[in-house]
């Protein structure tokens, strides 16, 4: 078992994946963390949300102000003091160009020469941050999937300007953390990256059967729960159809059911935003009227299941 990684963590924005990454590093890291958001609620964010993600016993807040007093954990006021002496500057700010450009530009001014800089955006690439950079090839995207203090997938995206050190850096990182995190480096920059394009092109297919009256929210969610659910969370698609082949594997699926597939694909249609058919009125009246709206213990239960999940995945 190697030792954890013992560098110094700046994060910037510390709302839903901010928040989460905190509990990460400073659960299975051994280094320093340093927070910086702008909310005037930071403190009181932190002292309801981070206790919970960072120990399921009754002890939790305790462990909180261990690590605030240890010095562990430290509350900064502003960008500069967060990044004086971070090995890693992680940014989970709102994700729109302006505020990533920005954001790098005032970091590179308070930032260690040595400090490695990490966006956890979801679909906006290091090329398109780093445009007002001094030195572009500090910025890595680090895409996490929600909560990343327990969803494994690490996308590690680099722009062609990207100095490759800073791929392997952090995907030894994560490799070092012990947290069972997967650390996947993504070959080529494109919008959404991987895991996002593959789930949005599922829910760009799901709101068009909701959007056309084929099935509703309710059921579609319920049968990616009763099939594709399970099934990729113990094999990707390329194995699962591999098995889906028999003994003969993958190529015996694709001549076996590729005018099934063609057709499908033929059939299927865009789905646009703002196309005045008002789908996304359907589909968030449907999934409120379904669900209600999420509150921590929807989020508990989510969070729990997915441990057990991944629990078993592990085995
Ligand atoms: N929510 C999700 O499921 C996922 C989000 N992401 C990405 O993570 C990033 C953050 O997303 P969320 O945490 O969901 O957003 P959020 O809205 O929950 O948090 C953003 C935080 O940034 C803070 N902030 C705004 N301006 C700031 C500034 N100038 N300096 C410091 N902090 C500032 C806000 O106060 C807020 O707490 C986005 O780029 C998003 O695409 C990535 C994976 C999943
Ligand atoms: O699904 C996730 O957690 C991440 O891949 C994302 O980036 C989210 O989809 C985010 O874009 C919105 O929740």
């Amino acid at each position: 078992m190697s030792e954890p990684p013992s560098q110094n963590v700046a994060l910037v924005g510390l709302g839903s994946i901010g928040i989460s990454f905190a509990a990460l590093h400073l659960r299975f890291g051994a280094g320093t963390v340093t927070v910086f958001d702008t909310r005037p609620d930071l403190e009181q964010h932190i002292e309801s949300v981070l206790p919970g993600y960072l120990s399921d016993e009754p002890d939790a807040a305790a462990i909180l102000s261990q690590l605030r007093t240890q010095g562990r954990l430290v509350i900064c006021g502003s960008l500069a003091e967060a990044c004086a002496d971070a090995d890693v500057i992680q940014e989970q700010g709102p994700e729109n160009i302006r505020f990533k450009r920005e954001i790098w530009v005032e970091v590179e001014e308070s930032a260690k020469p040595t400090a490695h800089f990490w966006s956890s955006t979801s679909g906006i690439g290091a090329s398109l941050q780093s445009q007002d950079m001094k030195d572009p090839s500090r910025l890595l995207v680090v895409h996490p999937f929600n909560p990343p203090h327990i969803m494994p997938l690490i996308e590690i995206v680099p722009s062609p300007k990207t100095d490759p050190q800073e791929v392997e850096f952090a995907r030894d990182y994560f490799d070092k953390l012990g947290s069972g995190h997967r650390p996947v480096v993504i070959k080529k920059e494109v919008p959404g990256f991987v895991g996002n394009r593959l789930a949005f092109t599922l829910l760009r297919e799901a709101s068009f059967l909701v959007k056309n009256d084929i099935v509703s929210v309710k059921d579609v969610d319920a049968i990616i729960e009763a099939s594709l659910g399970p099934r990729f969370a113990v094999q990707g698609p390329f194995r699962a159809y591999h098995m889906g082949g028999g003994t003969a594997g993958i190529r015996a699926f694709l001549d076996n059911l590729g005018g099934t597939i063609q057709g499908v694909w033929d059939s299927q249609e865009g789905v646009e935003f703002g196309s005045g058919d008002r789908w996304e009125e359907k589909v968030a009246k449907q999934t409120e009227e379904a669900y209600g709206m999420p509150d921590p213990w929807q989020f508990a239960e989510r969070d729990e299941k997915l441990r057990r999940v991944l629990d078993t995945q592990r085995k």
